[in-house]
């Protein structure tokens, strides 16, 4: 098989009744890049994510993962190589951490396979990654809502993706916490995307970035190409001056109170 992840969405349209709430979206995700999905809410983001791991089926239009219609992949197959950090995810069963994570490891093991030392070393090293081996043996119950959400990362690196689908992942977390998580998947050597609504988090940690609004992309780029102070007023509502970040080809955003 080739290894070159890249993620095609060709003309994808999703609604609900009259509704469209995504409305005709075509992109590419190439191999090993980082792309931010940001939009003001309702614009999309999280069904557009959903559409392109698989979880929801468009109404037309398709979505090609290694050259494949990930339409036609066998469920079992997809969840080898994708992973997804959804919004608020719940898991309500009475489980350790270490459980939680463990769970990543499912697609990877057959009903005769037994807990082999790579599934160890694969949920050790995405505990360590998101800060919580310490945590391992705390009941999921007792956690914070910043260290649920890296335990659900640490679940999603536990499967060993090849693509990363991420919504909103900084939620809940403090500043420390933000930057590694988003340094970390920036640095993994896998293709994702990420929906963010903090646009200098974006700004710092995205290779390119797509801008929804109403389910449509209204533009995508490289940060610095995106993040302009027309597109922040027209899309976003908000008025800001943006500057380079010395030394980077990178803006940083300075909101101004109308
Ligand atoms: N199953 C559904 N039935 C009805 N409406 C839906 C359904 N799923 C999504 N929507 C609507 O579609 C729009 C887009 O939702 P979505 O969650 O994709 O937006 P988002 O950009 O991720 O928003 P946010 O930034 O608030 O998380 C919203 O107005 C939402 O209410």
């Amino acid at each position: 098989m080739s290894q070159d992840m890249t993620v095609i969405a060709e003309n994808l349209v999703w609604g609900v009744r009259r509704r469209v709430i995504v409305d005709n979206v075509s992109l590419t995700v190439r191999q090993g890049e980082t792309l931010g999905l940001i939009g003001p809410n309702g614009s999309g983001k999280s069904s557009l994510l959903r559409l392109l791991a698989g979880l929801k089926r468009p109404q037309s239009g398709r979505v090609e993962i290694n050259g494949r219609d990930i339409a036609g992949i066998p469920r079992r197959i997809l969840a080898q190589q994708l992973a997804f950090v959804q919004q608020n995810a719940a898991t309500d069963t009475n489980v350790s951490v270490r459980d939680v994570v463990r769970l990543g490891r499912t697609p990877h093991r057959s009903a005769l396979s037994g807990w082999s030392g790579a599934d160890e070393a694969a949920v050790a090293k995405a505990l360590e990654r998101v800060d919580m081996a310490d945590r391992r043996g705390q009941p999921w119950q007792t956690l914070s809502g910043g260290e649920r959400q890296r335990v659900h990362i640490a679940r999603a690196l536990a499967q060993s993706p090849r693509v990363m689908f991420l919504d909103e992942p900084t939620n809940h977390l403090d500043i420390h916490h933000q930057i590694e998580i988003l340094r970390m998947v920036r640095d993994l050597d896998l293709t994702s995307i990420v929906a963010l609504h903090d646009m200098n988090l974006a700004a710092m940690f995205c290779d390119r970035i797509v801008v929804l609004r109403a389910g449509a992309i209204v533009a995508c780029g490289t940060p610095r190409e995106v993040l302009t102070a027309p597109l922040l007023r027209d899309v976003f509502r908000v008025d800001a001056a943006v500057a380079a970040v010395a030394g980077t080809d990178r803006p940083h955003i300075r909101f101004q109170p109308g």
